[in-house]
């Protein structure tokens, strides 16, 4: 058996529930079809290089799904040759097939174990997910060569001043590396966040757990399937595709990207909370000092600095929940690199 057309999006929302593992060889490789929505490609030349590239955890970022397909694809059919160990995610195929973020529970909120303080579909998938790094990340455990990539591919609800930026997941030593900050950049992204606590994102969770080099990557406006122009997607494609075929990440400079700490996250404390913003408010829209950004009956929010801006605004989540991250501009002199 194969995957019908080389279409493993197409099995996945055929198949979103379960599927009966199967494996197969292509030209250079061979396929495992593990679990719905998990296929890990072994090449046939051995490698240190071992990519996550996981994308749909939110149902209806669709515009990554169609690109990371169009890789499979292109892999199965032998017009790219494989040469690093590839595991590729789709995060939340029921949700894809609804055209919704998620069906309970914000996937995206369960990982580094959270998914146990919860019972239905999304907290079953977090379980699986995490298992499946760490079965793929498990053959290079005693090998310090071995280089662990996860790549956790979104696209945002509202439109944005930087099109395409990436979350650095929050590193305890701060000592960020240069190589993968370059990887970004000739990835054709334009902004960098760096997170300023732990979190129970699935970027947080490779990173974390495995001391995977991982990043949640923003790659445009949200759109549903067939409607995303993946023409925006050229320099990542191209930078993915030099990684899956070369074996290495392309590098340029990083100083094209804007980089900003996290200051604060907004946390909604209570159903009267609110943001002070229009709905169609881009992300790292800016404030001025003092500004009263977000309030509730039990809180406040003024905003500290002039320039301070605010990515991933959202009222419509569980109380407790993250509502928007609060960024300052920095420089790269600011940052401790490897
Ligand atoms: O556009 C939005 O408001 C959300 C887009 C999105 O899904 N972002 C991720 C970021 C994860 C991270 O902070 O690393 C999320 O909210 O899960
Ligand atoms: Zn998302």
């Amino acid at each position: 058996m194969t995957i019908p057309n080389n279409d493993f999006l197409a099995l996945t929302l055929a198949h979103q529930e379960a599927i009966e593992p199967f494996s197969f060889s292509f030209l250079t490789g061979t396929a495992f079809v593990e679990d719905t929505g998990i296929l890990r490609l072994e090449p046939n030349t051995p490698s240190d290089v071992n990519l996550v590239l996981s994308v749909g955890v939110h149902g209806n970022e669709t515009g990554p799904i169609e690109l990371v397909n169009q890789l499979v694809s292109q892999l199965l059919t032998g017009k790219l040759t494989l040469k690093v160990r590839l595991l590729v995610l789709i995060g939340n195929p029921v949700a894809a097939n609804q055209a919704k973020r998620f069906c309970e529970v914000n996937l995206n909120r369960l990982f580094v174990g959270v998914w146990q303080q919860y019972e239905g579909y999304e907290a079953s998938r977090a379980e699986r997910l995490e298992q499946a790094i760490s079965d793929f990340f498990a053959p290079i455990a005693d090998k310090p060569e071995g280089l662990k990539l996860h790549y956790d591919l979104h696209t945002a609800i509202r439109g944005s001043e930087y099109e395409k930026f990436a979350v650095y997941p929050y590193v305890e030593n701060a000592v960020y590396h240069r190589a993968q900050l370059e990887f970004l950049a000739a990835s054709g992204i334009d902004a960098v966040l760096f997170s300023h606590q732990a979190t129970t994102t699935f970027s947080y969770y490779s990173h974390k757990v495995h001391g995977a080099h991982s990043f949640t990557i923003e790659l445009g406006k949200v759109h549903a399937f067939g409607e995303n122009d993946l023409s925006r997607f050229a320099d990542i494609n191209t930078s993915l595709t030099t990684l899956l075929t070369r074996g290495y990440c392309p590098r340029v400079s990083a100083s094209t990207m804007t980089l900003f700490k996290v200051l604060d996250s907004l946390i909604k404390d209570d159903d009267s909370y609110r943001l002070n913003l229009a709905n169609d408010v881009k992300n790292f829209t800016q404030f001025d000092e003092g500004f009263v950004l977000a309030e509730s009956i039990k809180s406040q929010y003024l905003v500290e600095k002039t320039g301070d801006a605010l990515v991933f605004p959202n009222t419509q989540l569980p109380i407790g929940q993250r509502a928007g991250l609060m960024v300052r501009p920095i420089t790269q002199g600011d940052l401790t690199l490897n």
